[in-house]
């Protein structure tokens, strides 16, 4: 379970996040939606504990990220890229991110074939595709077989396979009671996969709900998103 309870973040003179709140529960996948500089990278950056806000809590299972005693056991992110150094094999990498959070490495072959990527063990993390990058860090995140994971972006760029892939694993992952909250500046792309959606825009929530209740009478999530914002011609 996420908790984000009032969350504010300046940035010099800028308010870039005004007491953001949300929750995000077991078994369902939550949806983190926004345009472009909305503030949804940040939001995530204060959950994991990289980011200091000036007000307000964001918990994961009643405790900030970093006070847990072992983190990766309680949430997998997946931020930028896939962490790796682009000279380590997937392998290699999963290993010593094992290795340096006292994680068993009988779970690295586990996760590499969570994410289809068995055969690719021994490729450098330099020479894969976007798609295959993407892959490496959801394995990198899964290593500690938490109950939830935390995503930004997790479909950008990727080819229509790619998504439809992304898409089966992250309601997966949810069927088995994952919590799985994903930020995404794709609404459209992201209508089919989410359960719950929180719209975030200029630093505010400005709705938040199931998806048919957030979508209500309009045609799609899109228009929904600028009926409540009042905005045109964002940048998608
Ligand atoms: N390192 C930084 N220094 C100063 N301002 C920043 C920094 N990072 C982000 N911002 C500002 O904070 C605001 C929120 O940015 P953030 O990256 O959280 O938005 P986002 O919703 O994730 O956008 P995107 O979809 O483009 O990734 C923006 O106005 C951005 O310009």
């Amino acid at each position: 379970m996420i908790t984000i309870d009032g969350v504010t973040r300046v940035r010099g003179r800028t308010r870039v996040l005004h007491e953001v709140s949300f929750t995000a529960r077991p078994g369902r996948v939550t949806g983190f939606l926004g345009p472009n500089g909305a503030g949804k990278t940040t939001t995530l950056r204060v959950l994991l504990g990289l980011d200091r806000p000036q007000g307000g809590t964001a918990l994961i299972d009643g405790r900030r990220y970093a006070d847990h005693d072992r983190p990766l056991t309680v949430a997998g992110a997946l931020l930028d890229g896939s962490g790796a150094h682009r000279s380590r094999s997937a392998r290699s990498h999963l290993r010593w991110v094992a290795a340096s959070n006292g994680l068993p490495r009988s779970r690295v072959g586990e996760v590499l074939d969570l994410v289809g990527l068995g055969a690719e063990a021994g490729k450098r993390a330099g020479r894969f595709s976007l798609g295959m990058s993407r892959r490496l860090g959801l394995a990198t995140a899964l290593l500690g077989d938490p109950p939830v994971l935390i995503l930004d972006e997790p479909v950008n760029g990727l080819d229509p396979a790619g998504i439809r892939w992304m898409r089966t694993f992250l309601r997966d992952s949810a069927a088995a009671g994952r919590t799985v909250l994903l930020s995404s500046h794709l609404m459209g792309e992201l209508a089919e996969t989410v359960d719950d959606v929180v719209i975030i825009d200029r630093g505010r929530v400005v709705a938040a709900g199931e998806l048919a209740e957030v979508v209500g009478g309009h045609a799609t999530l899109e228009d929904a998103f600028l009926a409540k914002t009042g905005s045109e011609g964002v940048s998608w």
